[in-house]
């Protein structure tokens, strides 16, 4: 977008002097005024570091860039993916908040696909099936990964465990304590054709003696009949699904065995929920439109190469790692949708990790450290346990470390001095039930596309990931002793790795 950085600049510089702290001082409406709720899900920005005109600048860039007609154009299935010439219907997965006819007919493709998961659930609960293995990677692992492990009961019909790594210790520990008589795979891969998930496929594939408790989860359904997979238990997606915006679809198979097709709909639920509310709110009440802005604002203006997350709750442990592919392979590009290169930084670096343990680790660097680090907290009202005086302390170090980062601690003592002024978002979900957990995903996924908006960059494609994948596939051989590298230094290595030396 056109001027961006100078029209943050102006509001950076006037700010530079008043710290956090100040802004609020100076604003007594200011807590309940940059709060916003949508159903289960609570965002309070006021500890981000802007005042209501930094604000008004934001909000103007959000009018000139058109955010409310990007997401109508998002949901209603236009050519959002300009690069591969698609649109990215994920939001058609779980409700048809969109009435375009492109919308319509994804989602009525989509309803009929949940009709066969629900079959395949009800034949695998009638058979003496106990554990599920799901082979997948991307996109096609992260999301079911971090929606089982959240939510999963104990008593589950199925236990369902993940293999991703190309590295055959995953496989190897996956494996070890179950029986090939009492286990299913499913292979999810929307191209079927990743290393990864066929290595690992062939591993299980032989483990189980042969295909015939095997699932597949792909765009390319006639590839995994040629795997052995029969054309029944293939389950379809489309090309108007990307990976990492795919749990929605069949990809949602394993978190369907894990909590059960009435829960992974709940799941559907909450996430269309916030589809309505990101296609209906007005700019100003619309969370992922004042998330977008804050993280442009945050990139942008303080120049924060980084941005945490930080899950106080257990069971959301696995949403950084799960974030980390959304954010970076969605936002990670310096070349705009144009073929021009972006003006502008695009994504920080994200990172982060579940609260209080990660308060023991890094959290030193974040209270004292050089760089401003922006960070989310995630918390959650009601905990699904019975200690209550874990959950109270759970919840009263998440308000600390959010106050601590905000206002700081002068001293004399220079080693004992805390700065502060260090930006955060606060999150509060009501409970963690799959409708909330569906909420807080699809979230971060429309903010996610909105600071693509905002940056003029797709955030749909992923060509940056291809060339590590081709040149592996070059080297195999090589490694295997036929051929040499064309590189120096990688035939060096290759040597290294042959002989040791
Ligand atoms: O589902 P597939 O085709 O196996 O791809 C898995 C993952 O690989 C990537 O293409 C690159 O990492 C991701 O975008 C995708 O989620």
């Amino acid at each position: 977008m056109g001027g961006l950085r100078e029209a943050l600049d102006a509001h950076v510089r006037r700010l530079a002097g008043t710290p956090l702290s100040a802004l609020i001082a100076a604003d007594p409406e200011r807590a309940q005024a940059f709060a916003l709720r949508c159903g289960p899900l609570y965002v309070n920005f006021a500890r981000q570091r802007y005042d209501r005109a930094a604000l008004d600048a934001l909000f103007a860039i959000a009018e000139r860039a058109d955010l409310a007609g990007a997401l109508r154009r998002l949901l209603e299935g236009d050519i959002v993916n300009p690069t591969e010439a698609r649109p990215a219907l994920h939001s058609a997965l779980r409700g048809a908040v969109a009435q375009s006819a492109f919308a319509l007919a994804a989602r009525a493709q989509a309803v009929s696909v949940q009709l066969r998961m629900r079959e395949l659930v009800q034949a695998l609960a009638a058979s003496p099936v106990t554990d599920i293995v799901s082979i997948g990677i991307g996109g096609s692992d992260l999301g079911p990964r971090l929606v089982v492990d959240a939510l999963a009961q104990p008593q589950a019909r199925f236990r369902v465990h993940f293999l991703s790594n190309v590295d055959g210790h995953a496989a190897q520990r996956v494996l070890a304590g179950l029986d090939p008589a009492r286990t299913a795979a499913v292979m999810i891969s929307k191209t079927f054709t990743t290393q990864e998930t066929l290595l690992n496929g062939g591993i299980v594939r032989d483990w189980l003696g042969d295909a015939e408790r095997m699932y597949a989860v792909t765009a390319y359904p006639q590839r995994a009949e040629a795997f052995g997979i029969a054309p029944e238990r293939v389950l379809p997606m489309w090309d108007w699904v990307g990976g990492r915006y795919s749990l929605w679809s069949a990809v949602g198979f394993p978190i369907a065995l894990a909590l059960g097709m009435e829960r992974f709909e709940a799941l559907l639920e909450g996430a269309a929920a916030l589809d309505a509310h990101a296609l209906q709110a007005p700019l100003r009440e619309n969370l992922p439109v004042w998330h977008a802005l804050t993280a442009v604002w945050n990139r942008n203006g303080l120049q924060a190469a980084t941005q945490a997350v930080l899950p106080y709750d257990e069971r959301l442990r696995l949403l950084p790692a799960y974030l980390q592919q959304l954010v970076m392979e969605s936002l990670g590009k310096s070349v705009r949708i144009d073929g021009a290169s972006v003006a502008v930084n695009t994504a920080p670096v994200w990172w982060g990790g579940a609260g209080t343990d990660t308060q023991h680790s890094f959290f030193q660097a974040l209270h004292q450290g050089t760089q401003v680090v922006p960070a989310d907290f995630i918390g959650v009202r009601q905990a699904a346990h019975g200690f209550e005086a874990n959950h109270a302390a759970l919840l009263a170090n998440l308000l600390a470390q959010t106050e601590a980062l905000a206002n700081g601690q002068d001293s004399e003592d220079p080693h004992r001095r805390y700065p502060g002024n260090r930006p955060s978002t606060l999150l509060l979900l009501d409970a963690l039930t799959p409708q909330a957990l569906g909420m807080l995903i699809a979230f971060y996924e429309h903010s996610v596309y909105l600071q693509a908006v905002l940056w003029q960059i797709n955030a749909f494609d992923q060509f940056g990931v291809e060339l590590g994948k081709q040149l592996a596939s070059r080297l195999l051989p090589a490694l295997q002793g036929q051929g040499q590298a064309d590189d120096p230094v990688t035939q060096a290595l290759l040597e290294v790795l042959r002989t040791g030396e």
